[in-house]
């Protein structure tokens, strides 16, 4: 049975109006008007128990709407949800003990306070046993490398240290379900690693499902095998990484090593040229033709190496993003 059931959901924000000046103001006041904004619109998908699932799109495309609907923040205008078999909005106490959200950038943590002593508030909140309190606050400290750290006040901790700290903060309550918004927002190649390998165990560990959204790819092609993409609001893909560019990404990079020289006017032939670089060219094939294509090139040009990738998903993605194109 799915952890994670959402059916035909939709999120309309009803934004005032208002005209600069002294004229707007008054007429804000009086007579406000206002337009709507489709954050989300018409969106399903089911998610199984300890799946990690990649939550991608441009900015403003409504993942953030999506979480927030998924952890009962805010109500959705339409359609259901239900996560652990609770409906989020309900905001039931047993449904809170068993998700997360934690959002890379807001935090949780007292800023002036060590992190323990947040800790302990949760502990408190959350009513976890002093003796259960030490054991998940000496396992989860170690998966993160934080035992050093706690006592500290949270201001004098680095941007990674905050983030793990607010990590552990979000799970002393081992949630069952996990929403994270941009987790390693800002944090530098290590400390993004560090975190992802902690979702990880986490995830395997206690078989946590985990919903992720990130603009770094790297976070999501190492932690996911599915991603949902979301484009203005609509749910345009489900499905693997592969899948997602083999959808998007008509084309295949097909890197060729020459012996010798070609010219540039026979090239042509092979496909579209990315790049030439000494003796190295690269062209852009076509899925369908790959095969053939590739035959012709080793057939025909003085090869002496040749490769086949896809793109850098990131670029795929950022393409997409940039011209809106999703519907090829
Ligand atoms: N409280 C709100 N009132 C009105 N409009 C909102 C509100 N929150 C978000 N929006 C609008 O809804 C749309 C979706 O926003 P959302 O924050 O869900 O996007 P996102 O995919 O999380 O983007 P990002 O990657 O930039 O965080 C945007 O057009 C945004 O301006």
């Amino acid at each position: 049975m799915s952890i994670i059931a959402v059916e035909n959901l939709s999120k309309i924000y009803p934004v005032a109006i208002k005209q600069p000046g002294l004229k707007g103001t008054l007429n804000h006041f009086f007579r406000r008007t206002y337009r709507e904004i489709k954050a989300v619109s018409d969106v399903s998908f089911h998610i199984q128990p300890g799946e990690m699932v990649g939550f991608l799109g441009a900015n403003g495309a409504g993942k953030t709407t999506t979480l927030k609907m998924l952890t009962g923040l805010i109500y959705p205008s339409n359609g259901r949800v239900k996560v652990a078999d609770y409906t989020p909005f309900k905001r039931q106490h047993k449904f809170l003990q068993k998700i997360s959200l934690v959002m890379g950038q807001k935090q949780q943590l007292l800023w002036d306070l060590p992190a323990l002593d947040s800790l302990r508030i949760n502990a408190a909140i959350y009513n976890i046993p002093e003796k259960i309190f030490q054991q998940r606050l000496h396992e989860l400290s170690e998966m993160l490398s934080l035992q050093s750290k706690l006592t500290q006040p949270v201001r004098k901790l680095s941007l990674g240290e905050r983030m793990k700290a607010e990590l552990l903060a979000a799970l002393l309550h081992h949630p069952q379900v996990l929403f994270l918004d941009e987790p390693t927002l800002g944090l530098d190649v290590n400390a993004q690693v560090a975190v992802r390998k902690f979702l990880e165990q986490y995830n395997q560990r206690y078989d946590a499902t985990i919903l992720l959204t990130s603009h770094y790819m790297a976070d999501i092609t190492a932690l996911c095998d599915r991603v949902l993409l979301i484009h203005q609001g609509s749910l345009i893909y489900d499905g693997s990484l592969d899948g997602l560019l083999e959808r998007f990404a008509p084309c295949r990079q097909v890197t060729v090593e020459l012996s010798q020289a070609v010219p540039k006017s026979e090239l042509v032939n092979y496909g579209d040229i990315e790049a030439i670089e000494g003796q190295q060219v690269k062209f852009f094939v076509s899925r369908e033709n790959l095969t053939t294509t590739i035959s012709r090139i080793l057939a025909q040009l003085p090869v002496s190496d040749l490769s086949v990738n896809d793109p850098p998903i990131e670029e795929v993605i950022g393409r997409l993003f940039a011209t809106g194109q999703v519907d090829n």
